[in-house]
This record gives structure tokens, C-alpha cells and sequence, in this order.
């Protein structure tokens, strides 16, 4: 199966310029999406780590069920004031506009070993502030896994020196 055929492609969304990659005609066709998760299991599957984190909202949709399939706890990364426990926050800038996140505070334990996971890495800034999020809490980050990587944007470079994974590439 090719996943770039499900992936829907709007030119000036939400800003002129922006070619926003919509998922959505991926998660709605059943044996796509089947197929996405079991892929990334597959790229991720020689990495050993007890949890898997993923940014709000769209690391949610892909990270929950790969979280489910590998049987690890998810851990989510809100933006602010989503989250009702005590958190660390951190202020970040992404491809159009800048946002913050949030974890809680007691959502990893000091060595334990984590994946991060999103859907889509673009200028890097959310994955990132993830990264820093998790190593805030003591947490080890073993790699980063996303769908979609725009190449254009060069988002890698700022995870430099971690094992940065993508299943669909944009030149
Ligand atoms: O590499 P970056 O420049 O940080 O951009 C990538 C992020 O942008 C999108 O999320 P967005 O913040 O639009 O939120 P959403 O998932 O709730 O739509 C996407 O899902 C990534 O998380
Ligand atoms: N071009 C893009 N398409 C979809 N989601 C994005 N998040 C940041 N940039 C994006």
C-alpha cells in the first residue's frame, strides 16, 4: 500500500504558503490506517522502551493505538491547561505560529526509557519541546517516530543526535 495516495494534500492551509498534509482521509479508511500502525511497529520494533509519548492532538490519534499494539503505557503531551496534575511547561514555535506544552509532572520515572511519536515532523519545535519534556523528568528518549517528515523544513536538525524515524517523506 502506498500511504502517500491516502494522504490529502490543501495548498494555503491554514496559512498561504502552508501545504497542510491532512491525515484524516488516511484514519477514516479502515485498512489504511490498520496498516499504518502495523508499519510503524514494524520500523520501531528493534528499540526497547517502556513508554510511549506522544504531543497533542494528532501524536494522540497515531500514538494511542501503537501504544496499544505494542502493549506500552501512552503518555500524553497536552497543550496548556489541559492537563490536571502538576506539570513542567515549555514554550515553543512552529510552522505557523508558536504554542506550548505541557506533561505531568509524575508521568515518567527517572531512567525510564521512552518513544516519542507523532504524526507529522515539520520545523521540529513541537517534537523538540517532547524531547526536552520527557528529559526534564528524568526520562531517557530512545527515538522519535513520525509519519510524515517534511524534508523541506529540515525539522531533523533540530533533534540532532537523537534516531529520528519517518515513514512518508515530502521533498
Ligand atoms: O514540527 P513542527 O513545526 O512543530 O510541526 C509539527 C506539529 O504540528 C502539528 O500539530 P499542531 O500543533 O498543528 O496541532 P494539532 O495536532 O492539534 O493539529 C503536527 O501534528 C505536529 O505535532
Ligand atoms: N504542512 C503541514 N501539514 C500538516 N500539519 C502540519 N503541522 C505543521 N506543518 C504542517
Amino acid at each position: 500500500m502506498n500511504l502517500k495516495d491516502k494522504i490529502r494534500v490543501i495548498s494555503d492551509f491554514p496559512e498561504k504558503g502552508i501545504r497542510f498534509k491532512d491525515i484524516t482521509t488516511l484514519l477514516k479508511d479502515g485498512e489504511a490506517l490498520h496498516y499504518t500502525i502495523d508499519k510503524i511497529v514494524e520500523e520501531i520494533k528493534d528499540k526497547e522502551f517502556d513508554l510511549i509519548v506522544g504531543p497533542e492532538s494528532r501524536g494522540f490519534i497515531i500514538g494511542t493505538p501503537l501504544a496499544y499494539a505494542m502493549k506500552k503505557g501512552f503518555i500524553p503531551v497536552r497543550k496548556p491547561g489541559k492537563l490536571p496534575a502538576e506539570t513542567v511547561k515549555l514554550q515553543y514555535d512552529l510552522e505557523y505560529g508558536s504554542d506550548a506544552l505541557e506533561i505531568h509532572k509524575d508521568a515518567i520515572k527517572p531512567g525510564q526509557k521512552v518513544m516519542i511519536i507523532d504524526d507529522l515532523l515539520a520545523t521540529g519545535g513541537t517534537l523538540r519541546s517532547t524531547v526536552k519534556l520527557v528529559e526534564q523528568l528524568g526520562g531517557e528518549v530512545v527515538g522519535v517516530l513520525c509519519l510524515i517528515e517534511l524534508m523541506y523544513l529540515n525539522g531533523r536538525e533540530t533533534l540532532k543526535g537523537y534516531d529520528v524515524r519517518s515513514l512518508i517523506k515530502y521533498e
